[in-house]
């Protein structure tokens, strides 16, 4: 069970997080959803201590992680993987590298020397990362560089990387917002995928309501820093949108979408959301 307790963080005159309580049992799918600025990074990035809190606590299995220090901070950030909107894979490595990199947080010693990595690791390491590839139907890519792969490509790698971390959470920071709906929905298949089959507690801020209401068990609504909704999917009504952020799903998403990705601008009014197959 992940705990935050009265989770704030405060930039200057900005409370971008404001006294957030939620209790995440082990193996749940959780979609945040929120406007530009509602703290949503904020929120994901204070669970792995990449942004200290200002207040409040953040517990595992009923540990304190507020206070962690050195190597008890990076086991525990070994523990909670991060997935970022730009993939942050290293693009003129091949791919097998890029996955392999996720067991150098099990290796701290061996950080820097990412160019001549790959004769480091273990035929057990190299095994797993081909097998966690395989899950994901990109084997057959190993070796080629990350940047000649296509956005929703890359973003599966990165899980792969993370899950070579052997993590407890995933944690997804708009990892669907670079992508076109076709490599969104691979993306986000895999994220459920690793979710029901590995049992790994994934939260994901998601700026397509159908999306977090297709794929995730629970939905927590943020503005202003402060979570307005916490419930199911089918709790999350449209009339229930207009009621927290006075417009309407599709004025929400449109502005959403600018907010994450100007320069792509799809005609959200009539695709709202991934099609599930
Ligand atoms: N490092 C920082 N320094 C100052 N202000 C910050 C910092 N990080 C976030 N903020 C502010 O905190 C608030 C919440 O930002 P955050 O990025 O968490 O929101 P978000 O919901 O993730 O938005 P987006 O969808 O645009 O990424 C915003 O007002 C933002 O400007």
């Amino acid at each position: 069970m992940l705990e935050l307790q009265g989770l704030t963080r405060r930039f200057g005159a900005v409370t971008a997080v404001n006294d957030v309580n939620l209790s995440i049992p082990d193996g749940q799918m959780v979609g945040v959803i929120g406007r530009s600025g509602a703290g949503k990074s904020t929120l994901l990035r204070m669970i792995n201590r990449l942004t200290e809190p200002s207040e409040g606590r953040i517990q595992y299995g009923g540990r304190d992680v507020t206070g962690l220090r050195g190597g008890e901070l990076r086991r525990w950030r070994t523990d909670c993987a991060m997935i970022f909107q730009q993939f942050n894979l290293v693009q003129r490595l091949d791919v097998l590298t890029n996955v392999l990199v996720g067991r150098l947080n099990h290796r701290p010693g061996l950080m820097g020397t990412v160019t001549s990595l790959f004769k480091m690791f273990t035929a057990a390491e190299r095994a797993m990362a081909i097998q966690a590839l395989d899950r994901f139907d990109l084997a057959e890519v190993a070796l080629q560089r990350a940047d000649t792969l296509s956005g929703g490509q890359q973003q599966r790698v990165a899980i792969c990387r993370a899950l070579l971390q052997q993590p407890r959470l995933i944690l997804a920071d708009e990892p669907i917002a670079s992508l076109d709906p076709r490599n969104a929905k691979t993306v986000m298949d895999a994220l459920r995928q690793v979710n029901r089959e590995d049992g790994l507690t994934v939260l994901t801020n998601l700026h397509h309501l159908n999306t977090a209401r297709q794929y995730c068990d629970r939905i927590v609504a943020m503005q202003a820093g402060r979570v307005m909704f916490d419930g199911t999917p089918a709790e999350l009504t449209s009339a229930r949108v207009q009621e927290i952020y006075g417009v309407t799903e599709d004025e929400f998403e449109e502005q959403a979408q600018e907010a994450v990705n100007p320069a792509a601008r799809p005609p959200l009014r009539t695709k709202p959301g991934l099609a599930v197959a």
